[in-house]
């Protein structure tokens, strides 16, 4: 792809396997035990209420716009692996929602699709049946149900009614007073109650007990919690933040717009990347850098991990190497770093599409569609080589809501094994004395250490201390390698390692 119509480019495009909510083990609670009657342990029924607001009288149901469109962002992600984040803003133009709607069907879409781990086991509290029994579309509208309930200051009275009169209209009346027994059992606690009820005991079963507590399959727990040294409790502050939406992060490109520019555009700088900050409220794409690509969204610790890079020192630093570039996010740091100094990036990416968005992002770099483990380039030709390698994106869960239930861990050998053989190949396209960045957007052990133990293994490189080279971020891990977590920097959980060929 060549530089031609580069500024104005078109930027536009901008089963729950393995342990997801249907399949999460509950801590060894009887579902057909007493919960069922409404007579279970626990506080005060301060919910008592919803059992009255709940029975619907036989009229019309009432159409509600907001919960009709969350329900439909459910059903999508659901019948036709849509992305949420793609598809709602879509959805709310279509249906022309704005204002306190559009904020309320995000809220419930997004906020239901996180919860509904933690959800599904209070649902089959107070079901005679398992969620994995009830018909999809049904358990979708209970679940919504069940998050405004326990989740939202919605009364509870309206929560019910609300679900119930969408239950009737998308589903049918005879599931909606299913729908109405199980919201009014779930109405008789708050989540503080509820929870102790369907979570094991933390000090018997840690990441049962997290899984359940803060919505996530085990596996991912158990991974997050290997990746945190085994600290439960911080295993806990990870996973909460995980459950947080997370804040608009923009990169202004050094050379290409400035961080005053940003800041006049009603942005904050950043606490740790020098070109970084971020967006309390409004629309990225509005603010002019970015629809120039001088600027663009990018997570902090993702323009960190490229900026770590870029300052290791080199005698001899013309020729720099992103060998997974799309969609373009690091490519355009490097790229405007590059041009300052005088040299020059070659991106690559193996997929046409997010070639072409790296392409859209950088402006003096040359992009390639190739191959990595088939490199389309001399070995040694590099001084500088960026490896952000295809991972499982366990550190990026926040970004989707529905995102931790369609990884799988059967992915992961797979994965490892291309993320090996990439990097050897990266490891061949340095010369010696060059330096080779290795980073994942995932924190787990067998994507991260255990991939740059085995390529290193043979003293093809140096392992350097990765933190060294950001001094400004704490908190970074034991070493040599640096290490960024959502609940610590307010980032997504990059690894990196910065290996020098010998
Ligand atoms: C984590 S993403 C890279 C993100 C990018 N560096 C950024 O900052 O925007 C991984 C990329 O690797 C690409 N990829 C996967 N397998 C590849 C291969 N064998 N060769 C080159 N690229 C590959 C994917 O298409 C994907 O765009």
């Amino acid at each position: 792809m060549n530089s031609d119509n580069r500024g104005g480019r078109n930027r536009s495009e901008q089963n729950r396997a393995g342990g997801g909510p249907a399949g999460q083990r509950r801590g060894g609670q009887d579902r057909a035990g007493q919960d069922r009657a409404g007579q279970g342990r626990g506080g005060p029924q301060r919910r008592g209420g919803a059992g009255q607001g709940g029975r619907r009288g036989p009229g019309k149901p009432v159409r509600d716009e907001a919960r009709n469109a969350a329900y439909d962002l459910m059903r999508a992600v659901d019948e036709r692996d849509a992305y949420a984040n793609l598809l709602m803003p879509t959805l709310l133009r279509q249906r022309k929602i704005g204002g306190r709607d559009a904020a309320l069907a995000t809220e419930l879409a997004y906020g239901t699709l996180r919860g509904l781990g933690t959800y599904d086991e209070i649902i089959a509290m107070c079901s005679d049946r398992p969620p994995e029994e009830v018909d999809p579309p049904l358990l979708d509208a209970i679940r919504l149900g069940v998050h405004q309930l326990l989740r939202t200051r919605i009364p509870a009275h309206a929560a019910v009614s609300a679900t119930i009169d969408l239950v009737r209209l998308r589903v049918g009346s005879g599931p909606s007073r299913y729908a109405n027994a199980v919201l009014r059992k779930v109405a008789t606690r708050t989540m503080e109650e509820w929870l102790p009820i369907v979570a094991p005991p933390r000090e018997d079963d840690p990441v049962g007990n997290l899984a359940v507590s803060y919505s996530h399959p085990a596996w991912i727990v158990a991974a997050l919690r290997d990746a945190l040294g085994g600290d439960v409790e911080e295993t806990a502050a990870l996973l909460a933040a995980d459950n947080d939406r997370p804040r608009v992060a923009l990169v202004a490109r050094p050379g290409r717009c400035s961080l005053d520019e940003l800041v006049a555009a009603g942005a904050e700088p950043a606490a740790y990347s020098p070109y970084g900050a971020y967006l309390r409220e409004g629309d990225p794409g509005a603010i002019q850098a970015i629809g120039e690509a001088r600027a663009a969204v990018q997570d902090e610790a993702s323009q960190l991990v490229a900026l770590a890079l870029t300052r290791v020192p080199l005698e001899g630093d013309a020729r720099w190497l992103d060998m997974c570039a799309g969609p373009g996010g690091k490519a355009g740091l490097l790229d405007a770093v590059a041009t300052q100094r005088g040299a020059r990036l070659l991106g690559a990416d193996v997929q046409y599409h997010r070639a072409r968005l790296a392409w859209q992002a950088t402006a003096e770099a040359k992009i390639v569609v190739a191959d990595g483990t088939e490199p389309a380039w001399r070995p040694g030709a590099f001084d500088r080589v960026m490896l952000d390698a295809p991972c499982t994106g366990l550190g990026a869960l926040r970004r989707r809501p529905e995102a931790r239930w369609r990884r799988d861990p059967r992915s992961i050998p797979e994965l490892t094994a291309l993320q090996r053989r990439l990097l050897g190949v990266a490891l061949d396209a340095v010369r010696p004395g060059g330096v080779v960045a290795y980073v994942t957007c995932s924190p787990h052990l067998a994507e991260t250490r255990a991939v740059v133990g085995d390529l290193t293994g043979d003293g093809r490189a140096e392992i350097l201390d990765a933190r060294e080279y950001l001094p400004e971020v704490p908190g970074l891990g034991d070493g040599p390698y640096a290490q960024f977590w959502p609940h610590r920097h307010g980032t997504d959980a990059m690894f990196l390692a910065l290996l020098r060929r010998r």
